[in-house]
């Protein structure tokens, strides 16, 4: 029989160096994440948004409520143009800008090298070559992957280029909230707004399972609508560092045959979030129908009780979102881990199958429409930069109806049964990613 000793002599080599550099590193690297989740507010307290006695679309007070609660600004516009196939959307903003005559101004979250940014480059040095103006505003944490000599290229034929908020070292947290907007403007008279970056994933080339062209969408105005985007676009544009000349932007334009129409726009703030009171007086104010489109969808527990207050007061309440084709798992993860309580009080959460689901909507009752950049999430509603247009369109609601009939039909709605017995390692990657769902 062995002695003490000679026991611990054969089971007591030290763990070899590397092992104990490698526990030290991940225990870092652990640390690094929680500290930064702490410091940029992941575990903090929500604050809370509960509306009572919204009134109604049709009642003037609706409109007051939208400029004076969620900061939005009251204006016209005509909508001129509605594109819901990928390469209907590239061709559309292409096509415009090729016609521009004095000004592009492009603002944009996302971009990746590849045949879009190929076309997008090719058209706007052909514009600058010739005499436009052309100021591209782009976010620097979403264009990274753009190489320094394709803005080189730009720059040298006279393309006028910022970042936005580009990494700085004396306030590195501020990195986290970056420009989602995406906004083109031609020569200062009509405006694109809709989900696409300038990217090859929109073709669906990037993830698994994504087997065919994003779903997504693309809105053109005109009318005065044009000038106070212009106005917002020209803040992140000085922002960013460049000077803003108003001899080339803000005409006044007529309201003639234009439709009353709100810009809400958001900035970064952990306190207040304009964009999240916007979507909660869409959802308390309908009383009919609450069509959603979001591929990002974390909602907060206010946003989550007034969507099942609209399902009680008899609501039809359908959340359009992704499904398994997602750039970001953990994302859907987290929304997964989200559904139960919506789907029991009879919200329809639609998964869509064919591709990436990216387009970001919100449809009430028979007529009134937000269309912009603002997903269903806190990113959106605390860290970014926003925009979204809303207003009683019907001729813009009967399109958005359609593309959701469309898309509905190639989604597969979950059932709370499916919700229930879905596999115990999604429950756990649900719950992990929520413990970040204020970074989301
Ligand atoms: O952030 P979004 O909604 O513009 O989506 C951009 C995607 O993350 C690109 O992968």
């Amino acid at each position: 029989m062995p002695t003490p000793t000679e026991v611990s002599d054969s089971d007591g080599e030290p763990p070899p160096v590397w092992l104990w550099w490698l526990a030290v590193g991940l225990l870092l690297l652990v640390l690094v994440v929680v500290s930064y989740g702490y410091l940029r507010g992941s575990f903090r307290q929500a604050s809370t948004c509960t509306i009572d006695n919204v009134p109604s679309l049709d009642d003037p007070c609706f409109a007051l409520c939208l400029e004076g609660l969620a900061n939005s600004a009251d204006t016209t516009g005509r909508l001129v143009g509605f594109w819901s196939e990928i390469d209907d959307v590239y061709a559309a903003r292409d096509t415009a800008m090729a016609s521009a005559e004095q000004l592009i101004q492009y603002e944009t979250y996302f971009m990746t090298p590849g045949r879009r940014a190929d076309a997008f480059a090719e058209v706007v040095a052909d514009r600058a070559m010739a005499g436009v103006t052309v100021q591209l505003l782009l976010d620097h944490q979403g264009t990274k992957a753009m190489p320094e000599k394709y803005w080189r290229r730009l720059r040298n034929v006279g393309v006028e280029i910022q970042f936005f908020r580009p990494l700085d070292w004396r306030a590195p947290l501020e990195y986290n909230s970056r420009s989602h907007r995406k906004l083109l403007i031609i020569d200062g008279c009509r405006v694109f707004i809709g989900g696409a970056g300038v990217s090859d994933f929109w073709d669906g080339v990037a993830f698994d399972h994504d087997d065919g062209p994003w779903l997504d969408f693309e809105v053109a105005y005109e009318g005065e609508v044009v000038s106070l985007l212009q106005g917002k676009f020209l803040q992140n544009w000085s922002c960013a560092g460049g000077c803003i000349d108003l001899k080339q932007g803000l005409h006044s334009v007529q309201k003639h045959g234009s439709t009353p129409l709100y810009i809400t726009d958001n900035t970064s703030s952990l306190n207040e979030s304009s964009m999240r009171l916007l979507m909660q007086l869409h959802i308390l104010a309908a009383k009919e129908r609450l069509w959603i489109g979001s591929p990002y969808l974390v909602p907060d527990d206010d946003t989550t009780q007034a969507l099942i207050c609209a399902c009680k007061k008899g609501v039809d309440v359908r959340i359009l979102t992704m499904g398994a084709s997602t750039d970001k798992k953990m994302v859907h993860m987290a929304s997964r881990g989200l559904y139960g309580p919506l789907l029991e009080a009879g919200v329809k959460i639609c998964e869509y199958q064919p591709s990436m689901m990216h387009a970001k909507f919100v449809l009430v009752d028979d007529g009134w429409v937000s269309t912009g950049s603002a997903n269903f999430d806190p990113r959106s509603y605390f860290h970014n930069d926003e925009l979204n247009i809303s207003g009683a369109y019907p001729e813009l609601a009967r399109k958005v109806e359609q593309f959701f009939i469309d898309a509905m039909a190639n989604s597969y709605c979950i059932t709370h049964t499916d919700w229930q017995n879905r596999s115990t390692s999604e429950k756990i990657k649900g719950q992990m990613a929520l413990l970040f769902r204020q970074l989301l």
